[in-house]
């Protein structure tokens, strides 16, 4: 990469604000993965045997600038207290004099949690006051936020034009290990997308059809295609305003040639929840009362024979809702596919992608696990990442 990073500086005694992605899933205050957090140790770790004072910032959720108790990192600074053996002060703030004292407390190698950057509006505006506040924190930006470098934020790409600002390690990983597989890729080369996050990751599907052999589509996110091609989807989560796109990428397919694989039969269920009734029905039979909340066994099989015959694999977004168990085997099936194929070079991005292979014991039989959903689809797909382009030069 053309980008300076945190090896190529002096962090002696310096004050260093570095930009983490801690947006872990949480379950009643619980952190239920804490791959991200993980990921994050060898640059903090590396800054404190340099003798940084390290100042971490993160978002959690979408508080949309408002303080909301349950998306405090609290729960988030004890875990990794425990992973550092060392205790990390955690700041109810993310900028301003309180903030100020406690930094100004700090020794060489210790480390300090901000408040969660999202509860200012400022910083989804990418404000430019609020980006100085935090520049004001500091003397040097790392920002090893890959999950959030699609993101042009105050904490993510303000600040960087304000003090001088290099990556981390996990941004340098994440950027060479993507960009090496993507760059030439073995083919078949095959996309699943699915999720929920449909306005975030649809665009995304129209880039991928000028590079892929195959795209899978599963999540909540198939069922607006479902609709487009006219069937009903009862409950099921749509994008209303996404059809017309949703059709012209069914079309564009067709024109390129790559093969578009979307369910042909799902998990219905009366309600959202663990105790729901629910039935297996082909995908134009969904009930006009009940929702999908899996690929059905019929779409799983046929999307693990597509797997199989890949050499590249990319998955972003569960198939279902696989927190609950009985949504979970499409999910499964799909992570087991990706396990078993010993040819085939995966990658999976999102914290709910890795979650899902977590929970499967199955996160070491794949290539690469992304800490980046939405960032490694824009990276893949040849956008600029915001976060990294405000990176000063080498
Ligand atoms: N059919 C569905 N209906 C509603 N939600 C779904 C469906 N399939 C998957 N999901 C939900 O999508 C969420 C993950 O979406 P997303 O954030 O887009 O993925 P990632 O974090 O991997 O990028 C999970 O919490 C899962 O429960
Ligand atoms: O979880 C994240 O993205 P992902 O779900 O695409 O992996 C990142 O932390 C970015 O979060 P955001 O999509 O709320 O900006």
């Amino acid at each position: 990469m053309n980008k300076k990073s945190v090896k190529d500086i002096d962090l002696k005694g310096k004050r260093v604000f570095c930009r983490v992605d801690f947006n872990v899933p949480m379950q009643d205050g619980q952190i239920t993965d804490e791959t991200r957090i993980r990921a994050a140790l060898p640059t903090i770790q590396y800054m404190q045997e340099q003798g940084a004072k390290v100042i971490l910032a993160s978002h959690l959720g979408r508080p949309k600038g408002q303080v909301v108790e349950e998306m405090r990192l609290t729960p988030v600074a004890k875990r990794l207290s425990e992973l550092l053996s060392k205790d990390v002060k955690k700041a109810d703030e993310a900028y301003g004099e309180s903030v100020k004292a406690m930094i100004a407390e700090l020794n060489e190698g210790d480390v300090l949690l901000l408040e969660n950057v999202r509860f200012y509006p400022g910083e989804e505006k990418n404000d430019s006051e609020l980006a100085k506040a935090f520049a004001e924190l500091a003397d040097i930006y790392v920002n090893d936020a890959f999950g959030a470098a699609h993101r042009a934020h105050a904490s993510t790409e303000g600040i960087a034009h304000h003090i001088p600002a290099v990556s981390g390690f996990l941004m340098d990983k994440e950027l060479e290990v993507i960009g090496k597989a993507l760059s030439n890729p073995e083919r078949p080369f095959t996309a699943i997308i699915g999720g929920a996050k449909v306005k975030d990751k649809i665009g995304v599907i129209d880039n991928l059809l000028d590079k892929v052999d195959n795209l899978i589509i599963g999540g909540g996110l198939a069922y607006t295609f479902i609709k487009a091609q006219g069937h009903e989807i009862g409950q099921s989560l749509l994008e209303e305003d996404k059809i017309d796109l949703a059709k012209s990428f069914i079309e564009k397919a067709k024109e390129k040639g790559v093969n578009f694989y979307m369910p042909v039969d799902a998990v219905i269920a009366d309600k959202f929840g663990a105790d729901a009734n629910t039935n297996v029905v082909a995908i134009e039979e969904i009930p006009a009362d009940w929702q999908a909340l899996d690929i059905g066994p019929k779409t799983a099989e046929l999307y693990r024979d597509v797997i199989k015959k890949s050499k590249l694999v990319i998955w972003n977004g569960p198939m279902g809702v696989f927190e609950i168990d009985k949504f979970a085997q499409g999910t499964k099936a799909v992570a087991e596919a990706l396990a078993e194929s010993k040819d085939t070079y995966s990658i999976i991005g999102g914290g709910d992608s890795a979650a899902a292979v977590e929970k499967f014991n199955l996160a070491d039989q794949m290539s690469h696990i992304s800490t980046g959903g939405g960032a490694s689809l824009e990276f893949m797909e040849g956008k600029e990442l915001p976060g990294v382009t405000a990176l000063n030069d080498k």
